[in-house]
């Protein structure tokens, strides 16, 4: 280990700068990253992938930023310098916004990437209020500006008056055809500030991310804020208590590079052979044992789950291994949540929350692909506030647990306070799709001559049930919407069960509003209908509330066995079809004498377009 020469350190934490990325999604911030990477050298151009920082499989096939990434590189600057910049990516998406914030705390500068053809979208926005709520030191890029349609002065003029940010020496740049990069190197050396922190001080490190490596334990991102870290030294995370030894520190760049030490200052990863995952939150502070700082840095606010949905094995066998999986995702995904539940007809699971739909997805995904299991999910649910006559207070995540009527006394649910940003045209196709999903006018602003803010009060269970599709195709790709939670408000909701074969299904029942009860009862079983396969007597499949029946079919019977009419002596199909029986049943689940595909426990969210055909519109 070299001797530490507190001089060169500091004239070197001079030379740092920490920023992020930010945009509403699409607006070219993985492109723009990949360009900085590119044109600093940090990757040989013959490595160079498109968008190089999105390192999950998942995110390269959708073409997503999901988790935020850190990267160091080296900038030869215009003053004969060498800079060093720690580039955070983040997400773009409303459901990762958390993830957002994390990767704001680590940073001084964010980069604020304005699509120039789109211009300032909704959660352009967002992010900059939660860049302004990290006192970052915001510097306006204009991209696409290769586009026929780009208009960089009307984006400049928004970016002023929509945001308030003085844009007229904005970076006008195109990522794709990498002009502009140059000046925007230039502009985060002189625009950002170099990171303060004392490196004599007690050490006092920001863990923003960890990953569980089989190798090396979990390795730990970190924002160093006060202090140095070594190899070697002993430390404590505060908030757990837990206490290690460093066995590795250094920088993504973008692989892993070692250093000698990480300083105030700096972003990299840590080791030290840290097993138990649970020990190192993010947001949790680390110290060093022998001259620990007085108290943690203030860490992230706790995100509230929006979304439940219940996760089941297919094969039950498989508990310990979901539950291990999910143990796993939570480590760099704190927005995770978990419990044990038992459903009588899908056995031993887990009620998972989730902040969103594509959330939902995501974890879902990332549990079959990376961990190897086969699941049944049932449909998603917001968590409702129910009071009993007793004055009993009860929050309920799985619909299946909502108290029998005559107990409750009120339901509430969530309500989040939604804002629209739409070209004129299509401000009548947002505004009756809004009514539609019960929302409550607020207020429209324009944006400018052609463009508007709507804003309204929605029920959260209506805006993550597709809202979003919708209210894409019903303004040809050109909404933007953002929200926010804007608590709980009474609602006249009941609860539909699912009876299958007389047998009520508990992970099928669901919770809406009485108005939409019997149309939904209807469409609902109507869809079971088609998705249950026959089985080899009629099925009654019925949707109730209480005793009462809302709708009723029937699944028919088979006549005969389906191989029966496959010649014998063609014995290559017969195989063909009892394996695609078989393939299909590894998804099913019997439910009490029934075989049910897992499609169908997500069948209630299936029935937009059945609820647009029963409306006739
Ligand atoms: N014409 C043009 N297209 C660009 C430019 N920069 C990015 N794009 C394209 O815009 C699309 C979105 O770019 P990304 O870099 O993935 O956007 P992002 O903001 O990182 O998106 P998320 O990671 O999903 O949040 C891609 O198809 C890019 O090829 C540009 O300067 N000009």
């Amino acid at each position: 280990m070299p001797k530490i020469n507190l001089e060169e350190l500091k004239e070197r934490q001079k030379r740092i700068r920490n920023f992020s990325i930010v945009a509403h999604i699409d607006h070219g911030k993985s492109t723009i990253a990949d360009r900085i990477l590119e044109q600093t050298h940090t990757v040989a151009e013959r490595d160079m992938q498109a968008q190089l920082l999105d390192t999950m499989d998942l995110e390269r096939e959708r073409g997503i930023t999901i988790k935020l990434n850190a990267v160091e590189v080296h900038y030869d600057a215009k003053d004969g310098q060498t800079y060093i910049f720690h580039l955070i990516d983040t997400p773009g998406h409303v459901d990762f916004s958390y993830e957002v914030s994390r990767s704001l705390a680590a940073a001084e500068g964010a980069i604020l990437v304005v699509d120039a053809a789109q211009g300032v979208e909704a959660q352009t926005l967002a992010n900059v209020y939660l860049a302004l709520d990290n006192d970052l030191e915001i510097l306006p890029v204009i991209n696409k500006i290769d586009l026929p349609a780009a208009d960089p002065d009307k984006v400049k003029k928004e970016i002023e008056d929509v945001i308030g940010l003085d844009a007229s020496d904005a970076v006008l740049v195109s990522a794709k055809k990498g002009i502009g990069i140059p000046e925007l190197l230039e502009r985060i050396v002189s625009d950002f500030p170099a990171p303060s922190g004392d490196l004599e001080a007690p050490l006092q490190a920001l863990i923003f991310d960890s990953q569980y490596d089989s190798y090396r334990g979990v390795v730990v991102n970190i924002r160093v804020r006060e202090g140095i870290v070594k190899p070697g030294d002993k430390i404590r995370i505060m908030n757990t208590g837990a206490e290690y030894e460093v066995s590795e520190v250094g920088v993504m760049s973008p692989t892993a590079q070692k250093r000698d030490y990480l300083m105030a200052g700096d972003v990299g990863y840590l080791t030290a052979s840290i097993k138990d995952i649970s020990k190192t939150q993010s947001g949790d502070t680390i110290t060093l044992v022998n001259n620990p700082a007085d108290k943690p840095l203030p860490g992230y606010k706790k995100m509230t789950p929006m979304v439940y949905s219940g996760l089941y094995p297919s094969d039950n066998a498989k508990y310990g291994d979901l539950r291990d999986a999910l143990e796993k995702l939570q480590l760099n995904d704190a927005a995770l949540t978990f419990e044990p539940e038992t459903s009588q007809a899908l056995g031993f699971g887990f009620r998972v929350g989730f902040l969103g739909l594509l959330h939902m997805d995501v974890i879902q995904e990332r549990l079959e692909r990376e961990f190897d299991l086969d699941l049944v999910t049932t449909a998603p649910s917001v968590t409702y506030r129910v009071t009993t006559h007793d004055g009993e207070v009860l929050m309920i995540e799985n619909p299946s647990e909502l108290p029998e009527a005559q107990e409750i006394n009120q339901i509430e649910e969530p309500y989040v306070h939604a804002q629209i940003m739409v070209p004129n045209d299509y401000v009548g196709a947002v505004m009756e799709l809004a009514q539609r999903k019960r929302g409550e006018f607020d207020t429209l602003e324009y944006l400018d001559e052609n463009r508007v803010n709507v804003k309204y009060y929605m029920p959260l269970s209506e805006i993550i049930f597709n809202f979003f599709d919708r209210l894409k195709s019903s303004t040809r790709g050109y909404a933007s919407l953002d929200y926010e939670i804007d608590g709980y408000r009474p609602s006249d909701l009941v609860k539909i069960d699912i009876l299958l074969n007389g047998d009520k299904v508990d992970a099928l029942s669901f919770i809406v509003h009485r108005d939409f009860a019997v149309e939904r009862g209807r469409i609902i079983t109507a869809k079971l209908k088609e998705i249950i396969p026959r089985q080899n007597f009629e099925i009654p499949v019925q949707a109730a509330i209480g005793n009462k029946i809302l709708a009723r079919t029937n699944i028919k019977a088979y006549r005969k066995d389906v191989t029966a009419k496959i010649h014998t002596g063609d014995p290559d199909r017969r195989a063909k079809l009892l394996d695609k029986q078989k393939r299909g049943k590894a998804r099913m689940k019997d439910v009490g004498t029934v075989s049910v595909p897992q499609e169908a426990f997500m069948a209630v969210l299936k029935t937009e377009d059945d609820e647009k055909f029963a409306r006739g519109n």
